[in-house]
């Protein structure tokens, strides 16, 4: 059990690394869990429809191994085995405490996440017709003609994890064949988004790392795809900064509206990384070898005037009017006839598909062997080395 709970929320390394050992302190001490209570609540936690996050799931791991095994008695991993060693940290932090309190402990931490427990705000109405399903990262609205897919993780500024890039997969088959005539990106909060969240390579444990890398490649390259072939007219609605994956993206959509607050940054060198989402053929296509040079491979991040002055955006508006002007105009164009959009579309696009389903390919084969690069693992050590003011 303990073995699936790990590898279904493994703790993201950034959180791992700041996640301060405590010993639970549960107001419930006193009495004591039995085998049966425990077994139950090992089953409630497989029916959670809400991640608890990673510093719970640390906690619920060190008890279930306090109540199960006693105290820690594996030797310490090693410094760079970083999910291990978050692990490790979790159960040694919880010294002798008994068996029998840990189980109760247990217990109580998986009754506290219990579904009735869970916030209400997380399960939005479900306005008729209005929000399709998905998880509360992205949200998918159709109204006006319009489907918005927005993400909506904004205290990570909008990063795009693993199951988002699902999420937006199936959103994107759905959308091309629902009542609505164009399809919008847009993010929720002040970022439109930061791409890649870099804990998706870091979740991982050394022996699985190239695994990993091939698994993130083919999600990458069926995520592009499904931008390559998407038949609809499909705008972005950039609301604020925009990194990484969501900037190269851009070259596959049909039109690109922009708030003055909103940059484009591609910092792959940088990351150790290199381009993907088609960008290393479209970005000179679009603003000429040298200009896509210098924000490919120097990683040069542009104001929106500047992306819009080299072709990368279609319009820029003032930050206060940006949200009313842009949703007038995409619902005056949602009116436009259907069929009309979508073979215009076909027809600026079609030529193009092949090559770049070819670029994709290339793009996500050379992404792999950059990911499991020292280069590479040295840029996302800096960043969560960063992030934990270590
Ligand atoms: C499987 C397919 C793979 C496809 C590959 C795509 C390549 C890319 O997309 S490369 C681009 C990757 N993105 C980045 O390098 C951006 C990294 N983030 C940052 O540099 C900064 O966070 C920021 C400039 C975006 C914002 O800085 P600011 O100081 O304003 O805010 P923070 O305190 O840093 O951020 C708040 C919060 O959000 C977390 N976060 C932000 N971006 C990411 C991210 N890309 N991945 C993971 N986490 C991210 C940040 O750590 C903070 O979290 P905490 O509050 O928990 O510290």
């Amino acid at each position: 059990m303990a073995g699936r709970l790990t590898r279904r929320w493994s703790p993201s390394l950034l959180q791992v690394l700041r996640f301060p050992v405590v010993q639970l302190h549960m107001s419930r001490t006193a009495m004591r869990a039995s085998e049966k209570d425990f077994e139950n609540a090992r089953n409630q936690l497989k029916l959670l429809t809400k991640d608890p996050g990673n510093e719970v799931k640390l906690k619920l791991y060190a008890l279930y191994k306090q109540a199960t095994e006693g105290p820690c008695n594996t030797p310490k991993p090693s410094m760079l085995d970083f999910i291990n060693k978050a692990k490790w940290d979790a159960w040694n932090a919880l010294g002798s405490l008994p068996k029998e309190t840990a189980r109760q402990n247990y217990v109580d931490l998986v009754s506290s996440l219990s579904p009735s427990s869970e916030s209400s705000s997380q399960v939005k109405p479900a306005a008729a017709n209005e929000k399709q399903p998905g998880s509360e990262n992205i949200i998918v609205t159709s109204q006006d003609g319009i489907t918005k897919i927005m993400f909506n993780r904004p205290s990570k500024k909008n990063a795009i994890t693993t199951s988002m890039y699902k999420e937006i997969i199936h959103a994107l088959k759905a959308a091309s064949t629902d009542n609505s005539a164009i399809t919008v990106f847009t993010g929720n909060g002040d970022y439109y988004s930061s791409g890649n969240d870099l804990t998706n390579f870091t979740d991982v444990s050394p022996n699985s790392i190239e695994e990993t890398a091939k698994n993130a490649s083919i999600l990458l390259r069926e995520f592009v795809d499904a931008f390559i072939d998407f038949p609809k007219p499909l705008v972005a609605v950039i609301n604020g900064p925009a990194v990484g994956i969501v900037v190269t993206l851009l070259g596959l959509f049909d039109a690109v509206y922009a708030s003055d607050k909103a940059t484009f940054h591609t910092p792959f060198s940088e990351l150790g990384q290199s381009p993907e989402g088609c960008a290393s053929y479209t970005f000179p296509k679009i603003m000429g070898p040298a200009k896509a040079a210098e924000m490919l491979i120097f990683g040069k991040k542009l104001t929106a005037g500047e992306a819009c002055a080299q072709g990368l955006v279609t319009e820029v508006f003032p930050e206060s009017t940006f949200q009313k002007e842009v949703w007038t105009r995409l619902k005056t164009y949602a009116k436009l006839p259907t069929n009309s959009l979508r073979i215009s579309k076909e027809l600026i696009r079609s030529n193009e598909k092949e090559k770049l389903h070819a670029v994709n390919a290339e793009e996500c084969t050379v992404l792999q062997g950059r990911w499991l690069s020292e280069e590479c693992m040295n840029a996302l050590m800096n960043f969560m080395s960063r992030k934990s003011k270590l």
